[in-house]
Order: structure tokens, then C-alpha cells, then sequence
């Protein structure tokens, strides 16, 4: 099936209970869940974002493994993450919600320490100078991302990117963030929190099949 297809399916023969798709527009008139997640899922457990979670393998797997946490998938690109939307939809799985959204917007999207945790999976690194404005490590982003954590949140960065992986070592020691963790290699070096790193998405697997290592950071904006 073709993404227009999958996205046709997506918008109009199914109802997904467990997506949210604001306009940009209703979200900067004051979005209805920003301080209010706990309504949403009916309970106050801790909240973790997955950041551009395409298809939603990471936010599912992390559900599976921490059933006493809530997962919430951000990605603009509503037509990807109906996948991890219906799987968690069949399971019952009631920790698990996704969000249609820019990830610029997600200090409007949750209150001041109102998220436990980020992930950033696999990233589009943004190489070129002029698109530096869009990496989601850069420091406006690393900002908002302090604004909406709990004081000591972690942030973890997967990425095959070694570009994406080096320059945001770099801004973490330049700017004093603290670097909990960081290795080039999660399959290959100990030390690692294995079980929620070996959750693979769809472009992790391209990546492996391709011989690619896998980096990892996780870091806390001071
Ligand atoms: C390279 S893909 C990775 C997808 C998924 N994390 C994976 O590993 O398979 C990057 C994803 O980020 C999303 N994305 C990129 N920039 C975004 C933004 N500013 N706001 C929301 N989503 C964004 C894209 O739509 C895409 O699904």
C-alpha cells in the first residue's frame, strides 16, 4: 500500500482513540493537554516522549518494557506512526498516545516539568550549515527540551549519524551539560542500558543492514 493510501486509511476508516492531531494554530491559542497529560491517560505516571518516532517502534517497545510510565510519539508525519498507533490500540495498550506535531512546538505542547523523559531516535542529522536551525540537538531545541522536562530528566540520543553523534558530544561539553552515558557502538560496548537500547525502528534496521554502527548519548541539560 502507498503512503497517500496508508494515510487515507489512517484519517478516515479508523478511529485511533490513542492519536491527537492539533492544528498549529489551536496549539498556539493554548493546546486542551498542555499541564494536563494526566487527564489524558488518566493517571499521573511519569511521561516519555519519543521525538520524531516515525512508525513508533521505540514508544511501543518503551511502553511494553515500563508499563508504569506513559508514551507519548511526536512526528509530523501522522501517515508513519498509524502503525505503532493500531499495534498499540490492539495490545490494550492504554500508556501509549501519539502526537501529530512539529517537535518546535513541544513547549506548548507540555507544561514546564511535565515530561520525565525524551528520546530522539535516528534523527535526520542535518549536515549542512544552513540546516543546523533544524537539528534537534541544536541549543533552541536543547532549551525547550529543558523547559517541559522534570529538574534531572534525561534525554537519550540514538543515531547511526556519526556527524549527529559527535557534533552534539561537542555542544554538551561546550555548554557543561552533563553526559551520563555515551558510547559508538550499543550492540558492541557494556555498560549500556541493553533491554530499552535493543528496541530497533524501521530506520535503525536499515542502517544494520547496511553495516552501520549505532551511537548513543544520554545526557541532562543543566
Ligand atoms: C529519519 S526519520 C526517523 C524515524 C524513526 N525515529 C525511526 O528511527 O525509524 C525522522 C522522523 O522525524 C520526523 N521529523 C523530522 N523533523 C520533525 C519536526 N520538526 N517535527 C516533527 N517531526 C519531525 C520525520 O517526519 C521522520 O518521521
Amino acid at each position: 500500500m502507498g503512503s497517500k493510501n496508508k494515510l487515507k486509511r489512517f484519517k478516515e476508516n479508523e478511529t485511533f482513540t490513542n492519536v491527537i492531531q492539533p492544528s498549529r494554530e489551536d496549539v498556539m491559542a493554548g493546546f486542551e493537554y498542555k499541564g494536563k497529560w494526566a487527564s489524558f491517560f488518566g493517571n499521573n505516571n511519569p511521561i516519555v516522549l519519543e521525538l520524531g518516532c516515525g512508525k513508533g517502534e521505540y514508544t511501543v517497545g518503551l511502553a511494553q518494557i515500563n508499563p508504569d510510565k506513559n508514551h507519548i510519539g511526536i512526528d509530523i508525519k501522522g501517515a508513519r506512526f498509524w502503525r505503532g498507533a493500531k499495534t498499540a490500540l490492539e495490545e490494550n495498550m492504554d500508556n501509549v498516545a501519539f502526537l501529530r506535531s512539529q517537535i518546535e512546538l513541544v513547549d506548548h505542547l507540555f507544561a514546564e516539568g511535565e515530561v520525565s523523559e525524551i528520546w530522539i531516535t535516528f534523527p535526520d542529522p542535518q549536515i549542512k550549515y544552513k540546516r543546523t536551525k533544524h537539528r534537534m540537538t541544536n541549543p533552541e531545541f536543547l532549551e525547550r527540551y529543558k523547559k517541559i522536562l522534570v529538574p534531572g530528566g534525561l534525554i537519550n540520543l540514538k543515531t547511526d549519524s556519526e556527524y549527529m553523534h559527535g557534533y552534539t558530544l561537542g555542544l554538551l561539553q561546550g555548554l557543561g551539560h552533563e553526559i551520563v552515558y555515551s558510547n559508538h557502538d550499543v550492540y558492541k560496548n557494556e555498560g549500556a542500558p541493553q533491554e530499552v537500547l535493543g528496541i530497533q525502528t524501521f530506520y535503525e534496521n536499515q542502517y544494520l543492514e547496511k553495516g552501520k554502527s549505532i551511537t548513543y548519548i544520554q545526557f541532562r541539560i543543566n
